[in-house]
């Protein structure tokens, strides 16, 4: 529409331009326009005139010249100078130049009009257009047949489909279902992280059940004009009965549906307007319409309580990261339609990809598969999935980073005490790969790989991690002395003592506080989050034990590993050795360097 717009204005600028050019023209060759001369004429002030055509020049009785121009041909004109006896010459214009001359007279000033006129009616136009727009939902509308996706196209959360699965039923015969008696939830409210599948799961059941599928978000709701949300919600709602059986997918609904009165400087008149109407349109359903309204959200603590109450979203369905197992069948699914490669192992990719949403696992296989294409391999290998895993999750190989040989080779022997800790500890995960190429910000990683989802961890296990964990700066030390220890360990430290005081304060494994719980921090990631704590519930002397614990465990594990890297000396050097060489080295290799072979 602007570029419409712009074009006329270039005409009408134009347009502008010839007229003063006309005009000036004008000017040059009429020295008085035709109606002073008809005033001069009656004041008998006109001795001679020449006509030519419709050019008209005259002489007054002055003896002054002047030419004007007669816009319009008037037959009455030789008359009239005849009658006041002046003395005509020249020849008359044709008579079938009137319509011409009127024409070409009147065309700059007609054309100026319409474009004026059809410039407003553009601006009218779009105008109104917008203020309709304003009440119009977004919707997007798929027919049933469009919507392809089944309950197969969506993996790994079994308890989330067999939830949902009788809507599908319900969806296929309303009518038969009712008069069951079987109770239909109004709406269902999927929960889950982001990524994992929420609309996903709601256009399966669409496709199971053959019906539209009508998709918003909770943010197209919200405008900046106080009543436009609700007037959505209405179109949306009466566009569904219309076309039932249907599906009402409403994404982000915690934009709409956060809790009324919530919002800085006493609310949001807007959303709580069309949270209402949601209400009342939710309340409106019969039952039998063979609607049903699936809303999905990452942020149900902020939501209405009145959303959740019976009779609205009194379903909630949990869709949440997938297991092992789960992020095994995901990859199934998205590497159905790639080559795969013999090497590839499903299972050794869904172990090393704990917190990988579906949406992530998606990605992994999709950049595999470009890492396969760029160097024209005709299957994707298992190395292409490494290195799109390591991408994902670290970010991309830094090559163009220039590390000195002395950097790479400190990063060499830190990572090495990681990997040979690791290895010689009771049930830590086993090492799976190192390398000491930088990503992201790190300037060498060990990747470990666990042997499943653990979801509480034993007292040994966790102490085997705080001591692997330092196993990168011990190296660094017995290598290099203490004097020159980097800053490289900042990240190790602070999991480990993080670590350390969540087993002291949160978990009871110390012997002289007991299975107390000392801090009032109840976040349960327990590796990543640093315990903020101002324990108010602690007493100083309490806090001075805390503090004496948490020192004792880390010295403890300091100390082991200290020794188990003592002993192994020559491993230490032979795997550093080896990163030099390979810069990254897998499992096979770090066995053969662990059972001191050559690699
Ligand atoms: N369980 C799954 N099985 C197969 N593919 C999945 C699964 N979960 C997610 N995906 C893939 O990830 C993509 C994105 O998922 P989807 O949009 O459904 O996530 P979402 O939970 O709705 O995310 P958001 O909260 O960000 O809207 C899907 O199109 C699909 O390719
Ligand atoms: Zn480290």
């Amino acid at each position: 529409m602007f570029k419409n717009l712009f074009f006329w204005l270039v005409i009408l600028i134009l347009l502008i331009c010839v007229l003063i050019g006309l005009n000036i023209n004008n000017n040059k060759k009429h020295d008085v326009d035709y109606t002073t001369f008809l005033s001069i004429m009656n004041k008998n002030e006109i001795k001679k005139v020449s006509i030519n055509g419709n050019h008209i020049n005259f002489i007054k009785k002055n003896n002054s010249k002047y030419n004007t121009y007669m816009p319009i041909h008037d037959p009455k004109l030789l008359n009239k100078l005849l009658l006041k006896h002046i003395i005509v010459s020249g020849i008359a214009p044709k008579k079938q130049s009137i319509i011409f001359s009127i024409f070409i007279s009147w065309f700059p000033t007609l054309l100026l009009i319409g474009v004026w006129f059809y410039f407003m009616k553009q601006v009218k136009n779009n105008v109104s257009k917008g203020i309709n727009s304003f009440g119009k939902s977004k919707t997007k509308i798929f027919s049933d047949k469009k919507i392809k996706i089944t309950f197969l196209d969506v993996a790994g959360c079994d308890e989330a489909k067999e939830e949902v699965s009788e809507l599908v039923e319900y969806l296929k015969e309303p009518i038969k279902f009712q008069n069951l008696g079987g109770k239909i939830p109004k709406g269902v409210l999927m929960i889950g992280p982001p990524g994992t599948g929420k609309t996903l799961l709601a256009k399966a059941i669409a496709g199971e059940a053959r019906v539209s599928f009508l998709t918003l978000s909770g943010s197209d709701f919200v405008e900046m004009f106080v009543g436009v949300g609700a007037s959505r919600v209405r179109d949306v709602f009466n566009h569904a009965r219309k076309i039932a059986p249907c599906i009402i997918f409403i994404d982000e609904i915690d934009a709409v549906g956060r809790q009324r009165g919530s919002a800085f400087g006493g609310g949001n008149d807007e959303r709580e307007q069309t949270l209402n109407q949601m209400l009342v349109e939710m309340d409106g359903f019969e039952g039998n319409e063979g609607i049903i309204l699936i809303a999905a959200t990452n942020r149900p603590d902020v939501l209405d309580s009145a959303l959740l109450r019976p009779g609205r979203f009194d379903r909630q369905v949990i869709v949440s990261l997938p297991d092992i197992r789960g992020r095994k069948k995901i990859l199934e699914v998205h590497m159905k339609n790639i080559p795969l490669n013999t090497d590839v192992d499903i299972m050794v990719l869904a172990r090393s990809t704990p917190g990988f949403s579906g949406a992530d696992l998606s990605n992994l296989v999709n950049e595999s598969a470009l890492f396969a294409a760029r160097s024209n391999q005709k299957f994707v290998s298992m190395s292409n999935f490494e290195k799109a895993k390591d991408k994902i999750m670290i970010g991309s190989e830094r090559r163009s980073m220039i590390m000195t040989e002395i950097q790479k080779e400190f990063t060499a022997y830190h990572e090495s005490g990681h990997v040979i800790i690791g290895r010689l500890v009771p049930e830590h995960d086993p090492a799976h790969k190192v390398t000491i190429v930088p990503r992201g910000r790190a300037l060498g990683v060990t990747f470990f790989l666990p042997e499943s989802d653990m979801i509480s961890l034993s007292r040994q296990k966790l102490e085997s991690q705080i001591s692997t964990l330092y196993g990168g700066r011990l190296a660094e030390e017995m290598i290099y002395g203490t004097k020159q220890v980097s800053t490289g360990s900042v990240n190790d430290i602070k999991i480990a003592t993080n670590l350390a005081r969540n087993m002291v304060t949160k978990w009871g494994f110390s012997e002289k506080l007991g299975p107390l719980l000392y801090t009032d921090n109840e976040d349960n990631n327990m590796i990543f989050n640093p315990v903020f704590s101002n324990n108010k519930y602690v007493s100083d002397a309490t806090s001075r034990i805390i503090d004496q614990e948490i020192k004792l465990l880390i010295e403890k594990n300091y100390n082991r590993a200290k020794k188990i890297l003592n002993d192994n000396l020559d491993i230490l050097h032979a795997m550093k050795d080896a990163l030099m060489k390979y810069e990254t080295i897998d499992s096979k290799q770090i066995d053969d360097l662990m059972n001191r072979k050559k690699i």
